[in-house]
């Protein structure tokens, strides 16, 4: 049977983690071997022609899958029909930037593309935001299109998911298969919090085969909350691979569902569960199954952990409370 194709948005496509991705998205690991898909490149008119570079590259790849490539400078265009879209493209912090400067540059970028979505993408629209501050940038997003139901938006929490699962197993003497049920907690920033408290290794609990407070404290916690900073100290420059990858991981889960017995971090409008604000986009332990998503209830929250959530919850809301005192929601 022949399937309508979907058509994925991808914002920042000349980026480096638009070159990591677009071609995975080409191939069929972003929504599954036998899905047909169009893309459609935002860039900002500058990089137009880098963008077409790129969709000379995917055309030469001549991947079964996919059916046109489409390149903008213009929201309302390239999210025309949107089923999919990631919103990867942002203004990245530069020196002698404060954060209401970055937050209000990414105001300009996350509002008219909210809008564009409103008006333009398709009823079905999944959204992923990638471009920092991601949760809320999508906040951001989600506030220009009232028409979408809010909990279409979410942020890309999946990479720090990714990063503390192989800290774990490295710790534990496992694979990343044999770990279950972690959880990103919060922002996707240094305050996030990755919880290793319900998670499992090989079927045991992970914080009783690991027995160490303070390697959850002082080694495990920072490293996942700051391997962003570690890879731009040893790279030269930010995650791409890794964060392209993370974006396929979420969003394939999202339409395809979890397995049974497991969960996934996404950053998502918080329904007040866990006693984070309802509205906020913090990430949480989901499953999903049928293109839907439901936070896991019924968690104990020990003291260790509650501090850690509050902690990165609180910088959520000051965020929250900048860009309204910018009119951006
Ligand atoms: N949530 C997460 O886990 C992660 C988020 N990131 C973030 O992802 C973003 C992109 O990273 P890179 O690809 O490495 O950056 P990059 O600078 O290589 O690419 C960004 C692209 O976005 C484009 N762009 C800027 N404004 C735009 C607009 N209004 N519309 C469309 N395109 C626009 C730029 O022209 C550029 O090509 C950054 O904000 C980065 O901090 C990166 C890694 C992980
Ligand atoms: O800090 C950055 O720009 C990259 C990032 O979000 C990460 O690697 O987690």
């Amino acid at each position: 049977m022949t399937r309508t194709p979907v058509n994925v948005t991808v914002t920042g496509a000349a980026g480096q983690i638009g070159y990591a991705l677009l071609f995975r998205i080409a191939s069929g690991q972003l929504l599954g071997p036998d899905v047909p898909v169009k893309l459609r490149l935002l860039e900002i008119t500058p990089a137009l022609k880098a963008a077409e570079g790129t969709a000379m590259e995917l055309d030469d790849c001549a991947f079964p899958l996919l059916q046109g490539i489409e390149i903008s400078d213009d929201p309302n265009v390239a999210f025309d029909g949107a089923n999919v879209a990631l919103l990867v493209g942002a203004r990245p912090r530069t020196k002698g930037m404060e954060r209401g400067d970055l937050l209000e540059a990414n105001g300009g970028i996350f509002k008219p593309q909210g809008q564009a979505i409103n008006a333009h993408a398709a009823d079905d629209i999944k959204v992923l935001v990638v471009g920092n501050p991601a949760n809320t940038n999508a906040l951001i997003a989600q506030a220009a299109a009232p028409d979408v139901p809010a909990e279409r938006f979410t942020a890309m929490t999946r990479l720090d998911h990714n990063r503390a699962l192989t800290q774990l197993a490295k710790k534990t003497g496992s694979t990343v298969a044999d770990i279950k049920r972690l959880t990103i907690w919060g922002n996707h920033s240094a305050t996030q919090y990755p919880d290793i408290f319900h998670a499992t290794v090989a079927g045991k609990n992970a914080a009783e085969v690991v027995n160490d407070e303070k390697w959850l404290a002082e080694d495990f916690i920072p490293t996942v909350a700051k391997r962003g900073a570690a890879i731009i100290e040893a790279r030269g420059a930010s995650s791409a691979a890794s964060a392209a990858n993370a974006a396929i991981d979420h969003v394939y889960s999202w339409v395809n569902g979890t397995a049974d017995g497991d969960w996934v971090s996404m950053g998502i409008p918080s329904d007040g569960s866990y006693g984070v604000p309802e509205g906020l986009i913090s990430s949480f332990p989901v499953t999903t199954k049928d293109g839907k998503y439901d936070i896991v209830q019924g968690l104990d929250i020990n003291e260790f952990s509650r501090a850690r959530i509050d902690a990165s919850v609180k910088e959520l809301e000051e965020e929250r409370e900048a860009v309204r005192g910018l009119g951006l929601i």
